[in-house]
């Protein structure tokens, strides 16, 4: 691990370190159902341990906060934890959650879309109602790729109509409220901390916002990848590609017994 750059300042100091941490296909394996996955069974431990050395660890997670809570189930123990839910709309520290209003365009994006997803004649498309997000599943059509690009473009245009982004992921576009991303979320948060070091993982293109944002910190920072077929464009910008989920905790672990000797 002392090869990696960045990781030196993490092992020497980790009293200034800030460990950021996506959730679905790094904390949580990938699964068909939204709504069934879970946390790593090892997680929550491997992180409550990690938490009592580093400055504190973060979760940035285009989940809303109250999900990630319900589906990490044993993540409230971890010490000093923070989630940074939707992208970093909403934030939960010490069972405190704030965020802005609800935007707007949410619920009328959602109106929209039985109709929209009717007139495309798609199979196994899923809608998942985030609140302040709308998000459009393709995982458990017969062609997810092929259902994704049919609807790349009336997503595109549904989302402007109702003044929304569209975030593309693994198997999924998302509808949800311009002016935030996992970069800006992991800026504010180092400045905030006056973090020392960064390492962020994470598995799906949302992060590479948050790549980028170690990388502009100017800090000594690790960038690693829970990797998967899925996914390529985060493996060719990380220090450490690990095998998905369950490499991203191996290596928490190794992090945090480097830590204890
Ligand atoms: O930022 P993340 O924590 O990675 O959340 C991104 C999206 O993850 C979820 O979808 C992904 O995981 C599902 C469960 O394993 C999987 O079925 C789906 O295909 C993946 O795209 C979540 O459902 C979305 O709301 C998140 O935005």
């Amino acid at each position: 691990m002392k090869n990696i750059p960045g990781m030196e300042a993490i092992l020497t100091d980790p009293a200034g370190a800030v460990i950021g941490l996506d959730f679905d296909g790094t904390l949580s394996p990938i699964v068909a159902d939204p709504a069934s996955a879970v946390i790593h069974p090892d997680a929550p431990a491997v992180l409550a341990e990690l938490g009592g050395h580093v400055m504190a660890v973060a979760i940035v997670t285009g989940r809303p906060v109250a999900t990630a809570l319900e589906l990490g189930r044993g993540l409230e123990a971890v010490p000093g934890l923070v989630v940074l839910g939707h992208y970093g709309f909403e934030r939960w520290e010490g069972g405190r959650v704030s965020a802005p209003p609800p935007p707007a365009g949410v619920p009328r994006a959602r109106a929209d879309l039985p109709l929209l997803l009717d007139s495309l004649g798609l199979d196994g498309v899923t809608v998942e109602d985030k609140g302040r997000a709308v998000a459009v599943h393709t995982r458990r059509s017969p062609d997810p790729e092929a259902a994704l690009a049919v609807l790349r473009d009336p997503l595109a245009k549904l989302a402007e109509k109702h003044g929304l982004v569209v975030e593309p992921g693994r198997m999924v576009l998302e509808l949800r409220p311009p002016g935030m991303d996992k970069g800006h979320a992991l800026s504010m948060f180092l400045a905030e901390r006056d973090a020392r070091s960064v390492l962020f993982a994470g598995d799906d293109l949302g992060d590479l916002a948050a790549f980028d944002a170690v990388r502009a910190s100017g800090l000594p920072g690790v960038t690693v990848c829970s990797g998967s077929a899925e996914v390529t464009a985060l493996a060719e910008r990380a220090d450490i590609v690990v095998d998905g989920p369950e490499g991203v905790i191996a290596l928490l672990r190794e992090l945090s017994s480097a830590f204890s000797r």
